[in-house]
């Protein structure tokens, strides 16, 4: 693992010095994006530049309740797409990696997804976001209510973004959902995905965008566009978006 982390760094650098930066890749805040940083007041925008995008503990309400699923996730792109993505899941002691075009692997061991095609065999994870607006409220009911009465096997919750992407992406679960939550918790996850086979989309079946704050991962095509008739949609302010002007 040092030593994918040690490739990507020197690769960063390597980048930054053809580009003719003489900016440090590890120390600019221009280079990372991190919940931490961007709380602090740190730009939250995603460029082409080389990028580390780091959640240091996802699932703090889980934390706070030793809610026993707790994950760190670093994500690392190049020209807006991850090539680099790390998910660890502390109490399960699980060390999530992928490198884009290498696979993705737990502890070392190969990672594969479900090769359930069937949605009523299958098990879908999502979450209930913090956003407690009435209409947002009944648009995750209203999903939730279409996907149970699809029906499907069930519907699970880890209380982290980055754990319910690592199950995807090891079988456990054949999809993942959900509104509202924030690039941090996604970067590195999605790659885990991609790379153990499944796919990554808009939970509108269009094209995924890291910064809207919406996802949709699967095992495959046909049990992603079964959820994507179920998801009532609505768009978050994207992670992207202006800051709000001032009086
Ligand atoms: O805030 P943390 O615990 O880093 O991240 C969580 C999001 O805030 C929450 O909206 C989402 O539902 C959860 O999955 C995510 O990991
Ligand atoms: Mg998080
Ligand atoms: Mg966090």
């Amino acid at each position: 693992m040092a030593d994918i982390l040690q490739n990507v760094m020197d690769h960063a650098v390597a980048v930054a010095r053809k580009a003719g930066e003489v900016r440090h890749p590890y120390k600019d805040p221009r280079w990372f994006i991190g919940e931490e940083s961007v709380a602090a007041g740190e730009p939250s925008i995603l460029t082409d530049d080389p990028t580390w995008i780091i959640d240091p503990i996802d699932g703090t309400t889980n934390f706070v309740h030793a809610f026993p699923f707790v994950a760190i996730s670093i994500g690392f792109t190049i020209n807006k797409r991850v090539e680099v993505g790390v998910v660890y899941s502390c109490l399960e002691d699980k060390m999530f990696t992928a490198r884009r075009g290498g696979g993705a692997f737990c502890n070392g061991e190969p990672l594969q997804v479900s090769d359930q095609t069937d949605v009523h065999r299958s098990i879908i994870a999502t979450e209930f976001g913090s956003n407690r607006d009435p209409e947002v409220v009944d648009k995750i009911f209203s999903s939730l209510r279409n996907i149970l009465s699809l029906p499907v096997h069930g519907v699970r919750g880890a209380g982290t973004a980055a754990v319910n992407l690592s199950l995807v992406a090891s079988g456990c679960v054949e999809a993942y959902y959900e509104m509202g939550m924030h690039v941090w918790d996604i970067a590195a996850g999605s790659l885990l995905v991609l790379e153990a086979g499944g796919i990554v989309m808009d939970v509108d079946g269009g094209d995924a965008d890291l910064m809207s704050r919406r996802i949709l991962a699967a095992n495959n095509r046909s049990v992603a566009l079964r959820l994507v008739e179920q998801i009532a949609p609505y768009r978050p302010d994207r992670d992207d978006a202006p800051p709000a002007a001032c009086d």
